[in-house]
Order: C-alpha cells, then structure tokens, then sequence
C-alpha cells in the first residue's frame, strides 16, 4: 500500500490564520430537475461539507481560513481543492491519499430528516440523502503530528459532530482536538447530528454530548437537540451542556439564542472562568424566501464566527449568522454568496422593526462582481 503523500510542515505557520475548519468534503450531486433519487436522470455537480462550507463563507467575509481534510488522488479530490480555493480558503494542509476516494454524496432537494422515524416521506420535503463517503481518504483522518499542528494554526479550530461518525481514528482525532488544554484555540463545534452516519451504532448522541462539553463554542439545533437527547427547548439544552462558554441553539425560521458566560459575551474572544449566571440573548431570523434549505446551518455558524472574531456584540453575532444563512438559504447549493460587510454591518444595527422589514429573495449567486446587484435586490425599506 502506498504512503499518504506528506503534507508541507506546518509548524512555520503557528496562529497564521483565523478560522482552522477541519472535516471532510465531498462531491455533492443534486438532481438536474425535479424527482427521486430512482426517477432523475442528471444531476448537477458540486461541493459539501460542513467544515469547507463554514472556511468558504469565512474567506468571503473576508477572514483568513484553512480547511484540514483528506481527499483522494482523483479527479473529485482535484475538483475538492481547486473549488474550495477558488473561495479564498488555504488548502495547503489537505493531503491526497492514491489509496482511498474523495467521497461522493447524491441528495434531492428538501429538509433533511434528523429524526429517525421521519414524518414526512421523499415525496413531501425531506430530501434523500445518499453518501458514498465509507472508506473515504477523509475518513482515514487520526491523530498525528501534522494534523495536529495544522488543527492548532489558527484563532479558532471549527469542528463538527460529522466527522466523529467517519471512522474510529475520526472520533479519536475529535477526542484529542475536543480536549481542554492551556493554550488551545478557542474551538467551535456544530454538533450537526446526522442519522444516517450513527446507524449501527448506538452512542451516536452521547459521544456529541461529549465532544461538546469539550468545546468553547457550540451550535446546535432545536429540533436536533430534541431527535438526539430528547430536550425539548434552548433552555434544557443549556441545563444539559452547561460547560461550552457560549451555547447558541438554532430554531430555524423562528430565529435563534445564545447562551454566553458573562465574559464570554461582548467583544470577548478569548474566554476566562465561568461564572454562574450566563448572558441570554435571543434574535429572530430574517424572512426569506427559501430556494433549498441544505447549507443554512454551516452558514449560520460562518457569520456567527465571523461577528466573534471581530468582537461584534452576542447579538450582532446572532444576526450576521442569520444573514449569512439567508445567503445560503437563497442559493440552491450548499454555499450562498454573503452580503458585503458594509451592509451587513448596517443590517446588523437595525432596531427590530428595521430588521422585521428585510426580506431577502433569491439571486444571492455569483461572483463579487454581482455585489451592488445582490445589495440591490433585498428590499431594505429602510434606506
Ligand atoms: N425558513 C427560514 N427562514 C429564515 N431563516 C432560516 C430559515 N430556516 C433556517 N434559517 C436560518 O438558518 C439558520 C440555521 O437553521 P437550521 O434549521 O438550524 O439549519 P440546519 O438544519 O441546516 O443546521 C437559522 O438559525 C436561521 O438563521
Ligand atoms: O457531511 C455531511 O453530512 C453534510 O451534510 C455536508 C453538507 O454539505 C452540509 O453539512 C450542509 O448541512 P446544513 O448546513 O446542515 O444544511
């Protein structure tokens, strides 16, 4: 068996980025039209993955991101690094592996389901989702050396629960990036529950329990704190994993609420020794209208890191996720184009009336050369 090509040293670059995003990426192949997974005959190709779509939105908002990840030596691995640099992300520390694929996954339009026993069938608007990422060159991710100083080299190393379904070398590197230690960075994680990855298995949610109470920062939705613990609201779900310094818990359409350690909160980056008392901060999602679902949570976290990092208030956090999702939401793909930081600070600042009054439609794509486009098409009744 050949050797895993060596990645370059990482250690000339100690702290050299702001946002480290490590996962697996895959080639994502949505249907070209309308239907089933058995029925469509064309599918249009594109890229997923939690961690590079959170590192993509970061560099669009213009923060310096790396994404850490194993793809293969083949054409879908090529297709990986050149697209996810395309958005301005450092690629430099993804490895080839000549051994095992890139992975692949098909998906139809619609919700996912993160309950085990969906309500709604594939005709509805659950999406069908189809991995072919076992064995996968990212699911060979374990502890060693050059990942773990790559996992080191930035102000926040972003996880997700996905990657600890991958394999158990995955779940172990999770452990060891999970684990509290003096000089850390500041590590974030989206618990992103995925069913479809825990079946066989039937710890899937008590080991993202665990790998949470690991972190600083943690994102997790309502409806999937409620599939994968049974908590039924954002105040269990705080009672639950009161460690994290900042807890924020996503209600989709109906907007979301950060729990934060009072020093964690305001301007705060870096975070000191909890207090009892937590800062309780609520805010509603835009409205919009949605062209598919699939990306709004990675985008979510993008903007919500990206406000963290520049010292925005908890609230101002929570509205620059919401705009960066409603990007995402208004794109057909995973990764929407964010709104210029000019008039996403000045969304951000709006009193709630002003902010009851955005609605954010599609055409969210392309290129920055679209921006004055983009701007122009949200009805921002309060110019
Ligand atoms: N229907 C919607 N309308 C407006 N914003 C939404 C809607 N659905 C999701 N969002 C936005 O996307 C964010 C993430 O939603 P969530 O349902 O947790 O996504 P995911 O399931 O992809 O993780 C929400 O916090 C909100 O900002
Ligand atoms: O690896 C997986 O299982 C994935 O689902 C990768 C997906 O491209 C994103 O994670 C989108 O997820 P949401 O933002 O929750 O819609």
């Amino acid at each position: 068996m050949t050797a895993v090509a060596p990645a370059p040293p990482p250690d000339s670059r100690s702290r050299d980025v702001d946002v480290v995003c490590l996962g697996e990426s895959m080639v994502t192949f949505r249907p070209s039209g309308p239907g089933r997974l058995a029925d469509v005959p064309s599918f249009d190709r594109g890229i997923g993955g939690a961690e590079s779509n959170v590192a993509c939105a970061l560099a669009r908002a213009g923060h310096r991101t790396r994404w850490v990840s194993r793809v293969g030596a083949d054409g879908f691995g090529d297709h990986l690094v050149d697209a996810i640099s395309s958005y301005g992300v450092d690629t430099s520390a993804v490895r080839r592996d000549p051994d095992r694929p890139t992975g692949v996954y098909f998906r139809t339009p619609g919700e996912r389901a993160i309950d085990v026993s969906p309500r709604r069938g594939t005709d509805g608007h659950l999406a069908e989702v189809l991995y072919y990422r076992s064995g996968s060159a990212a699911s060979a991710m374990a502890p060693g050396k050059a990942v773990r100083a790559a996992a080191r080299s930035g102000r926040i190393l972003h996880l997700t629960g996905i990657t600890a379904a991958l394999s158990a070398g995955c779940l172990a590197l999770m452990r060891e990036l999970t684990t509290r230690h003096p000089g850390r960075p500041l590590v974030s994680f989206d618990v992103n529950y995925r069913v479809g990855l825990w079946q066989g298995t039937t710890n899937g949610p008590d080991v993202l329990a665990e790998l949470a109470r690991g972190c600083d920062l943690v994102f997790v939705g309502e409806d999937e704190a409620a599939a994968a613990w049974g908590l039924r609201d954002a105040a269990a779900v705080r009672a639950a994993l009161p460690e994290p310094e900042v807890l924020v818990v996503k209600r989709g359409a109906a907007g979301a609420t950060v729990y934060a350690r009072r020093e964690a909160g305001d301007g705060a980056l870096e975070t000191s020794t909890p207090r009892p008392a937590d800062a309780v901060v609520s805010a509603p999602a835009l409205r919009v209208d949605v062209v598919a679902p699939v990306g709004a949570g990675d985008a979510f976290a993008a903007g919500f890191l990206s406000g963290t990092l520049r010292g925005l208030t908890l609230h101002e956090r929570l509205r620059h996720g919401h705009l960066m999702a409603a990007a995402a939401l208004t794109a057909p793909g995973d990764l929407g184009e964010p709104p210029r930081r000019a008039h996403a600070d000045r969304w951000a600042a709006l009193d709630a009336d002003g902010w009851e009054r955005l609605r954010l439609g599609p055409g969210w794509t392309g290129c920055p050369a679209e921006a004055e486009d983009r701007s122009a098409r949200v009805e921002d009744h309060t110019a």
